[in-house]
């Protein structure tokens, strides 16, 4: 993308879609350095993301258009397909969790991180839980990519050929905290552009997500939490719990 494609595609206020250069203003230690480009994809409407491209980026992105169609195809058909496995582990019927989420839209997002001169000084994606409930990320051969495990932070080398899946807070929060959601990062490196691809199974907004937080809620509930008031990282959902608490608390005392 040239500098006036990003320009044109830029996301606008309150919009989930489009492009942006990291948010510099949720984050307060460490300069984030990446760009996104994020759209969304429905079942419902399969062949929305090229009309997608085409209006943000004009119509030379058809092509681009095309091939980011098919591949959110082919990942929500293999999100669904691990949320089978995740079913028949937790003893449920195998379409369990397939029903659950097959009607929701979920969120693409292709990273950029590029090269920086101090990269000790900045982050590309600071520490965080993934919101949504599985992520399917794709990175390319450049490092970046860690994990959090026993107080430590693990680099997940690229593999050609392989994904990377992640469960995010709200599968965390619907099985009770059987599954937990992950804490990563993305760190970037002098020398090399990095790039990544993630995609996020979330359900349809109005979904009611139990039993774990109190008071039922549902995935718009968390969606605006996160993009609103609060920006994901790995105490998303204690803090959403306190949050929807207090909003209860309110709505009593009025
Ligand atoms: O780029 C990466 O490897 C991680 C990106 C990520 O964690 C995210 O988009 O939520
Ligand atoms: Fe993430």
């Amino acid at each position: 993308m040239t500098l006036s494609d990003k320009l044109r595609a830029g996301k606008k206020p309150n919009s989930p879609w489009g492009h942006s250069i990291a948010h510099d203003d949720r984050f307060s230690l460490k300069l984030p350095w990446k760009e996104t480009f994020t759209f969304g994809y429905h079942e419902s409407s399969p062949d929305s993301v090229v009309p997608f491209f085409e209006s943000t980026l004009g119509m030379d992105f058809e092509p681009a258009g095309k091939v980011h169609q098919k591949y959110c195809e082919e990942m929500k058909r293999l999100a669904l397909s691990i949320t089978e496995v995740l079913a028949i582990s937790l003893g449920l019927d195998r379409s369990y969790y397939r029903e659950f989420f097959e009607d929701g839209c979920s969120i693409m997002r292709c990273n950029s991180y590029p090269p920086c001169q101090e990269p000790s000084l900045v982050l590309g994606t600071g520490p965080h839980c993934d919101p949504a409930a599985l992520t399917i990320l794709h990175q390319d051969q450049v490092e970046g990519l860690e994990v959090f495990v026993n107080d430590k932070w693990y680099k997940v080398r690229p593999r050609t050929h392989a994904l990377v899946i992640n469960i995010g807070d709200t599968f965390t929060a619907l099985t009770n905290g059987r599954y937990k959601s992950c804490p990563h990062r993305a760190v970037v490196n002098r020398h090399r552009e990095r790039r990544s691809l993630t995609i996020f199974l979330c359900p349809r907004e109005a979904r009611v997500i139990a039993p774990e937080v109190p008071g039922f809620f549902t995935w718009s509930d968390l969606l605006r939490f996160t993009q609103k008031h609060y920006r994901a990282d790995q105490s998303t959902l204690p803090k959403f719990k306190g949050w929807l608490l207090s909003l209860q608390d309110r709505n009593l005392d009025c």
